[in-house]
């Protein structure tokens, strides 16, 4: 099967999260360290709470993989959680404003928030970045690089021209910065604005972006609606918890302007450029993103994520039994989580690039994609 599909199973606090990713071809050198990397970054960035202390993080692979090798069957991994108290955890007698708790319990007819919150919790995002961690490595083998920034936090932006001062130095500057920020003097002011909302026992959200380049043209389809890339990058993205919008390139400033200041001009490539194909694109306003394919140009996606609902300072709630206005429970939380959610998106990110990847390009072994990979490059100088 060429295509690549995910799944995971797991409860925030139960014994631990368990993932399946189907469609990894057979003969692939998979490392486990680069994943532990991944989950290790998930970790980072100023304005976690308790929890961050407690877990470790370190992936088992169950299944797929013989002497270090992908088999070409299903991958199977687990990760074990250090917070496994799921049956002794007291059921909130009220639901959580701004969690799953109100809507899940009406769903269900029930009163147990737990039997809700345990799903809804993105613990579970520890498990897409692992199977990502893994899917990514495809991907790298072709020259697909992926990788997230924060850029605004409680609403203190990045400077304006960080993106360009990063330049080639970002994945560099990334892995320095605390907040895994583009721009390094963000870091203070940042951090700043996190203590000022843990003493007013409140929360922050923010934007991030991710930047995937090496990306060849022509990924995701015209054709029908379901596979245009867009479309599906937009909505992988809004699966992660707690996110609330996603722009591609000038995304909605392009509504704001003339076609003549949206549109990218076309242009030859010229011999010594990177990428494929005879042309490129003069400017990336589109976030290389045209016709739901990819434009070979990097694709640019903007996320912004809402403030963490658990608040210290509690939210108004209606107790269950007694129908009396209450603060709502609160045990520990983050205060900000948008650096670790930036790498939740940008194993999104991958994960959809490597299943449209494996969509065009097909093959059983790693041999055989590259076979067909090299095949279109050829081709593609024809156009
Ligand atoms: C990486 C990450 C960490 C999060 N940590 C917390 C947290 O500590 N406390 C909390 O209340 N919400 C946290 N959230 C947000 C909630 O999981 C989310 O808002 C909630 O499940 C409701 O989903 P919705 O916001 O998509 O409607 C986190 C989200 C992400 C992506
Ligand atoms: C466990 C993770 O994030 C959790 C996401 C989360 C939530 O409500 O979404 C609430 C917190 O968990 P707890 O209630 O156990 O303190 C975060 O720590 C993780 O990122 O791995």
């Amino acid at each position: 099967m060429a295509t690549l599909t995910w799944t995971t199973a797991g409860e925030s606090h139960g014994p631990a999260l368990i993932g399946v990713l189907e469609g990894l071809p057979a003969g692939m050198e998979l490392s486990t360290e680069r994943i532990d990397a991944e989950l290790a970054r998930r970790w980072r960035g100023y304005g976690r709470g308790g929890r961050a202390k407690l877990e470790t993080d370190r992936v088992e692979v169950l299944a797929g993989v013989r002497a270090g090798r992908t088999l070409g069957s299903p991958l199977c991994l687990r990760l074990a959680n250090r917070d496994d108290s799921i049956e002794t955890l007291p059921v909130p007698s009220n639901p959580r404003p701004g969690h799953a708790d109100l809507a899940g319990c009406q769903k269900f007819t029930h009163r147990d928030p737990r039997a809700i919150l345990e799903r809804a919790s993105a613990r579970e995002t520890a498990m897409r970045v692992a199977l990502a961690g893994a899917a990514r490595q495809l991907i790298e083998a072709f020259g697909v690089e992926v990788f997230a920034h924060t850029v605004e936090l409680g609403g203190v932006a990045a400077a304006a021209d960080a993106y360009e001062r990063a330049g080639d130095g970002r994945q560099r500057l990334r892995e320095r910065s605390e907040f895994l920020g583009v721009d390094p003097t963000c870091e203070e002011p940042w951090k700043r604005r996190v203590d000022e909302a843990l003493e007013a026992l409140d929360t922050l959200g923010g934007l991030f972006e991710v930047v995937a380049t090496g990306v060849p043209p022509g990924l995701g389809s015209h054709a029908s609606g379901p596979e245009r890339l867009t479309g599906r990058l937009a909505g992988a993205l809004l699966s992660i918890p707690a996110m609330k919008g996603v722009e591609f390139g000038l995304g909605f400033e392009s509504a704001r302007r003339p076609g003549s200041e949206v549109h990218d001009a076309i242009e030859l490539r010229g011999p010594d450029a990177d990428g494929y194909g005879r042309f490129r694109r003069r400017t990336n306003r589109a976030g290389g993103l045209e016709g739901g394919m990819t434009t070979g140009e990097p694709l640019v996606a903007r996320v912004a994520m809402k403030p963490i609902p658990t608040l210290r300072r509690g939210l108004d709630t209606v107790d269950f039994e007694t129908g009396e206005t209450v603060r709502a429970t609160y045990q520990r939380s983050d205060v900000t989580s948008v650096p670790a959610a930036s790498v939740v998106g940008e194993a999104m990110v991958a994960l959809e690039l490597a299943r449209s990847f494996r969509d065009k390009f097909g093959g059983d072994s790693l041999d055989q994609v590259r076979d067909n990979f090299e095949a279109w490059r050829r081709r593609v100088e024809e156009v």
